[in-house]
């Protein structure tokens, strides 16, 4: 093996090397992946898939004068290694390290940030439109997978390339999967494709240049020496196996997605001991909606298993529906099924809910449609970072009239809300975090919860702590272990909207120090809204509001990241002792 390979950091030292040598620069690269990897964890498989394609790339193109967009860019590794975040590469994902997407802050080479999915074939039009009006010369590239091209936006980018001669070269990188198997009518196309077959992209207006194999470089590099002799537009088939070169992780895609810690030798995966979840809560909870309610449809776009949805599939496949990567479409679906007597629990992470910021307004506020969002991952995810923190949904939803907003603290609510829901004529949405669960003590019986209606945890009598979500349970503990029931009066809010006014009507009355906490933005949240009724009432003591604050916030692990923000159990028994 050339031994200047192991030292490869950047794209000109790259482009140094022998196409013979290309081989032995991605068997490196994949062992410095898994080893990488297997004690910091990360995505795997997508990035294992495209050594072979990063490398060409880079190889053959300017990097990084010619533009190279990586959707949703779980699979960059590769990628960051070859430009310039080979030596820091162990700090990914981590607290002050690089981030698992690409970021433009962090490389010039990371032409545009990405980590939620379908978003590259549109900016590399931009892009590429701008150098156009610019009179700037190069090449544009967007590499995309099979499951994120078939997104409304990326058929509407799709659409509007076609219409263009901008000479961007679309790479689909079929794997055949996204995390979970592939659903939708393209999907067979894109299996069937080969060199000589009319695709649908012809139709879009677009070239085709046939289908390549993307473990092969000679196929690689001749491909894109095709792709420069083909003017406009154009796609480049690119079939690829997700997990490649880790047998463990070619055998079984969706564990090896991203598996966590994981021992390279033997495959075994370290099952992190966690005590009982938010997400084992919810899967158990919708498998006895549904056994109850034939009228009950489950919806996910695209993350059955990270919503912890399977077994309730293998159960009820026909009324647990994957609709791809389609939040949209997801929730407009849901809209329909609303509108025509059946049950939607529209289950969708926080951060991707974003997408459907007016199918949720404009299709099922507007018309009061009773659909359920189960709002998954919401406030901050930790290691995926700025991308996939879920803290702007309290104050994206709170705007919006019709919506009832639920943000339950423990397991015996959490179910009762989730039971609740079915049973509401209005669009109802619960949000919760990838946590541990405070769970039931005793056995569990479905009842129907009040809407609204808060909850008296201790009644100290200095300082009066209104709580939602997570963090009421926090400071639940830091009461116990602290032993300030007789100080603390705390109060658990399972509803932000509607608010229990009547009860902070009377906390006014009673405190002179009142203070809020919530996994949330405080802008336009749940303190903002507590804040509100107590201007109404004419309160006088202190206020303080505890959230996150109108920043983007990066990676770390959830604690690290709550330690920075103050909300961590410390921070905040602190901030009780400040007033007692
Ligand atoms: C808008 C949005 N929805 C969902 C996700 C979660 N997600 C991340 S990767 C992925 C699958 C992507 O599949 P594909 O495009 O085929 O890429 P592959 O992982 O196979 O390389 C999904 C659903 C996301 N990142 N963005
Ligand atoms: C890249 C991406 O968007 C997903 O893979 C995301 O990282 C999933 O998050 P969870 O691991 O919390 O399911
Ligand atoms: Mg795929």
């Amino acid at each position: 093996m050339n031994k200047a390979i192991h030292k490869i950091n950047h794209p000109k030292q790259l482009r140094e090397l022998n196409q013979a040598d290309l081989p032995d620069l991605a068997k490196d690269l994949r062992e410095y992946i898994l080893d990488t990897l297997s004690v910091k964890p990360g995505h795997l498989g997508a990035s294992l898939g495209v050594i072979e394609l990063t490398i060409a790339l880079h190889y053959h193109f300017d990097t990084p004068t010619d533009l190279l967009i990586w959707d949703v860019g779980h699979q960059c590794y590769p990628h960051k290694l070859l430009t310039g975040r080979r030596d820091n590469f162990d700090t990914l994902r981590q607290e002050n390290g690089i981030s698992g997407f690409p970021s433009r802050e962090e490389s010039e080479f990371d032409v545009f940030g990405t980590g939620h999915s379908s978003t590259s074939i549109s900016a590399i039009v931009g892009m590429a439109t701008a150098d156009e009006i610019n009179g700037i010369n190069r090449k544009h590239i967007a590499v995309i997978g099979d499951a994120s091209i078939t997104s409304g936006m990326s058929l509407e980018a799709l659409n509007h390339l076609g219409s263009t001669d901008l000479d961007v070269l679309v790479i689909l990188n079929n794997n055949s999967i996204g995390i979970d198997p592939s659903v939708g009518g393209l999907k067979q196309h894109f299996n069937q494709l080969t060199n000589n077959q009319h695709s649908i992209f012809e139709d879009f207006g677009l070239n085709f240049l046939g289908t390549v194999d993307g473990h092969n470089f000679d196929s690689l590099l001749n491909a894109f020496q095709q792709a420069n002799e083909t003017k406009g537009p154009k796609v480049l088939h690119v079939k690829t196996v997700k997990g490649k070169g880790y047998e463990k992780a070619e055998l079984d895609q969706v564990k090896w997605h991203a598996p966590g810690l994981f021992d390279k030798e033997t495959g075994k995966i370290t099952k992190v001991s966690k005590s009982k979840s938010y997400q084992d809560v919810f899967g158990e909870t919708m498998l006895d909606l549904l056994n109850q309610n034939e009228k009950i449809i489950a919806i996910t776009p695209a993350m059955i298993t990270g919503s912890n949805l399977v077994k309730c599939h293998e159960n009820f496949p026909k009324r647990v529906i994957d609709v791809g990567i389609a939040e949209q479409h997801a929730v407009t679906f849901a809209a329909g099924l609303a509108a025509q007597n059946t049950i939607p629990y529209c289950t969708i992470y926080s951060t991707f809910l974003q997408r459907a910021y007016d199918q949720v307004i404009h299709d099922v506020a507007l018309q009061n449609l009773p659909v359920v969002f189960c709002i998954d991952r919401a406030g901050i995810v930790g290691s995926d970072g700025a991308t996939h923190h879920g803290y702007f949904d309290i104050s994206y939803l709170n705007t919006i009239p019709n919506v009832i907003i639920a943000s339950p603290s423990n397991e015996k609510d959490f179910k009762n809300i989730l039971y609740t829901a079915q049973f509401t004529e209005q669009p109802f949405a619960v949000r919760f975090p990838k946590e541990s669960i405070e769970t039931n003590e005793n056995t569990f019986e479905y009842q129907k919860i009040t809407i609204g209606k808060a909850n008296k945890i201790t009644e100290g009598n200095k300082i009066a702590l209104l709580a939602t979500g997570q963090l009421s349970y926090t400071i639940k503990e830091i009461i116990t272990e602290n032993k300030l029931e007789n100080e603390v009066c705390l109060i658990d809010f399972p509803f932000i909207k509607p608010l229990d006014e009547q009860f902070i009507k009377i906390l006014a009355l009673k405190y002179n120090v009142i203070a809020t906490f919530e996994d949330g933005i405080l802008n336009g949240g749940f303190g903002d809204s507590v804040l509100k009724i107590l201007n109404k009432s004419n309160y006088k003591g202190s206020f303080k509001m505890n959230g996150y604050p109108d920043e983007f916030i990066t990676h770390g692990t959830i604690n690290q990241l709550n330690q920075q923000l103050g909300l961590d159990k410390e921070s905040i028994l602190k901030f009780i002792q400040s007033y007692l």
